[in-house]
């Protein structure tokens, strides 16, 4: 099964309610919500606040990417505030093994991340231990960059890894500089989870998510 993350960091602020209506209705499964803290990433976005607000426009899973130092303080709050699945960063956690037993503790899905530069081998021993693996395909801080290609060799190191372990359960995700054109190879290389901000809302947003979740049906 393969499921769409809108990522709401490129999304009209002003109309946030609305724009979360409308990635729903389309049929996007997931909400990517990108948190940042201006230090891990040099960017700030939004946070726990926000997000409490927002859970009540839509059920769909929230997909809480923290993009923040030492997340652990944080996870009780963001479990609170309605986080489904919880992300933090292998570069950020002092102790990646608490942080996702932390999470877990909440009843969220515990997901681990790394940035471009970052080898799969240092998130290979919390493989076990996650629902999820996220491969950033940009730096994260911003929308709208180019997609890294390389990223693709460390979704198929991971996915590898994944089976060698018989942890065919645990999913793919990839996020920054996905669009209509690129999906196929990202799908093809084992991602089952798409993140996408410009590419979903620049335009008709309803009809871009129709068009991404048409693409990916034929990959379930
Ligand atoms: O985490 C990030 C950026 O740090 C992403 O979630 C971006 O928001 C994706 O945006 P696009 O690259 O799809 O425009």
């Amino acid at each position: 099964m393969n499921y769409l993350s809108p990522s709401i960091l490129s999304a009209d602020f002003k109309n946030l309610g609305r724009e979360l209506e409308i990635i729903d209705e389309a049929g996007a499964e997931y909400v990517h919500i990108d948190v940042m803290d201006g230090s891990f990433v040099p960017n700030i976005s939004l946070g726990i606040p926000v997000i409490k607000s927002i859970r009540s426009a839509t059920k769909k899973v929230f997909d809480v990417h923290l993009m923040i130092d030492e997340p652990i303080r944080y996870i009780e709050e963001f479990a609170n505030a309605g986080a489904d699945i919880i992300t933090v960063h292998v570069e950020s956690c002092q102790d990646v093994k608490a942080t996702l037993e932390k999470i877990k503790s909440f009843n969220c899905k515990a997901a681990i991340t790394l940035n471009p530069k970052t080898p799969a081998k240092a998130v290979i021993p919390y493989l076990s231990m996650v629902d999820m693996v996220l491969v950033m395909s940009v730096n994260p801080g911003f929308g709208g960059q180019k997609f890294i290609p390389e990223s693709l060799d460390k979704v198929r190191e991971i996915k590898k890894a994944l089976e060698e372990k018989n942890l065919t359960n645990v999913n793919i995700e990839i996020d920054g500089g996905i669009n209509i054109e690129n999906l196929a190879r990202v799908l093809e290389a084992g991602v089952n989870v798409v993140v996408a901000g410009s590419a979903i809302f620049k335009g008709d947003t309803a009809e871009n998510v129709k068009k991404f979740k048409e693409v990916m049906s034929s990959w379930n």
